[in-house]
């Protein structure tokens, strides 16, 4: 991804080879800020404060968390001791256990000794895997696009709407619902992107703008409750959206209010795709409404809102009734019957139990 010109990950090792560098997403879109971290503790603290977020780059950040433990103690308990604590950080995205479950799988079984060098090379392979899987992602989702570009009156963009953030900020590096979207605009097929806001915590008007922004991608932010409508007006030509995590039926956890975006879809005949890598894939669970455990915030993302002031001071903001109680989910569950396709780096499969193992066979077999 280019940030004014200059090529970034959004995750990277410092010049020592030790420290890793991140991109402080809590300071979007005001400043794009780089933070340097060399400790466990640090990397807890910025996957659970989201100066990091998005299923896979939580997976990625959490891999350089075990790296950034092996430096301080390389015993059994302090990889199991630095594992727990990453795991409890965030509880709906599964690409963070799956990230641990592949370091701990990995470093157990060796000497000590070699657990330091094997962890930064398992880590750097899971987000140079990462990258390769969404650039897959990227291709078939283009498809798809191109396919729709051939139904619009030449030069007409396709519309495409998002919700929250699985853009190149949420991965690696070219994300996943985006991908596919920044590949049709490179290869010069006409692309609009409807973001949406993303109340409380805002990741479309701030991440998804931004980066679409720099990417020279033509949007449009709208509130939350606009999609339905624009759908009904034919002005929305395909839904795509990430998942954080997917049960092995098709069903997928998605940042909240996806739902409603998925159920307006389906009345209105709108194609509603969800983009993911394999790690989203839960192969344990079934039942996505009963099964996927959904992240509740504190309620002050609720309650208050930040942005810049006239002033150009950034200022946080009360905005609910004195008093009033508030409730804060942050995710929530699109049963897999309104889900059109997922766009998998193996391709685009029907949100079913047969096409998913069909496709990912060795997943079912060793999820890890
Ligand atoms: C490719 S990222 C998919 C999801 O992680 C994304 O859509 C999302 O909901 C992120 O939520 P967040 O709470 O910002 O971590």
């Amino acid at each position: 991804m280019l940030v004014n010109g200059e090529k970034y990950r959004t995750i990277w090792l410092a010049e020592d080879g030790w420290a890793v560098h991140i991109i402080d997403q809590t300071r979007f879109p005001y400043a794009f800020e780089i933070i340097r971290l060399e400790t466990l503790q640090q990397t807890v603290h910025a996957i659970r404060e989201m100066q990091v977020r998005g299923a896979p780059l939580i997976g990625a950040t959490a891999a350089y968390g075990i790296c950034l433990a092996m430096r301080d103690d390389t015993s059994d308990s302090a990889l199991m001791g630095a594992s727990a604590a990453l795991l409890e950080t965030r509880p709906t995205a599964v690409n963070l256990k799956w990230a641990l479950d592949l370091m701990l799988k990995a470093l157990l079984p060796i000497d000590p000794e070699q657990r330091m060098a094997r962890a930064y090379s398992l880590a750097n392979q899971i987000c140079d895997e990462d990258i390769a899987t969404n650039m897959a992602i990227g291709l078939n989702g283009a498809e798809i696009i191109a396919n729709i570009a051939r139904t619009k009156k030449p030069g007409s963009s396709v519309n495409i709407l998002t919700h929250c953030n699985a853009g190149w900020l949420a991965t690696v590096d070219w994300g996943t619902a985006t991908a596919p979207i920044y590949m049709s605009h490179d290869s010069g097929v006409p692309v609009h992107v409807w973001v949406d806001e993303t109340r409380p915590r805002n990741q479309g008007a701030f991440l998804t703008a931004w980066e679409l922004g720099q990417h020279g991608v033509p949007h449009t932010v709208i509130v939350d409750n606009a999609g339905g409508h624009l759908m009904q007006h034919e002005e929305v030509d395909l839904v795509i959206v990430g998942t954080d995590r997917t049960t092995s039926s098709g069903d997928v956890c998605n940042k909240i209010g996806t739902y409603l975006k998925a159920l307006a879809a389906k009345d209105c005949g709108v194609p509603f795709y969800v983009a993911l890598p394999s790690s989203t894939i839960d192969f344990t669970l079934q039942d996505g409404l009963k099964e996927i455990p959904i992240e509740e915030r504190s309620g002050d993302e609720v309650k208050r809102i930040t942005g810049r002031s006239k002033t150009g001071s950034i200022e946080t903001i009360e905005i609910v009734a004195q008093g009033s109680h508030v409730a804060n989910p942050a995710f929530d569950v699109t049963p897999a019957r309104l889900v059109t396709g997922l766009i998998t780096e193996r391709g685009v499969l029907e949100a079913n139990r047969q096409s998913i193992i069909t496709a990912f066979p060795d997943r079912v077999a060793a999820p890890n």
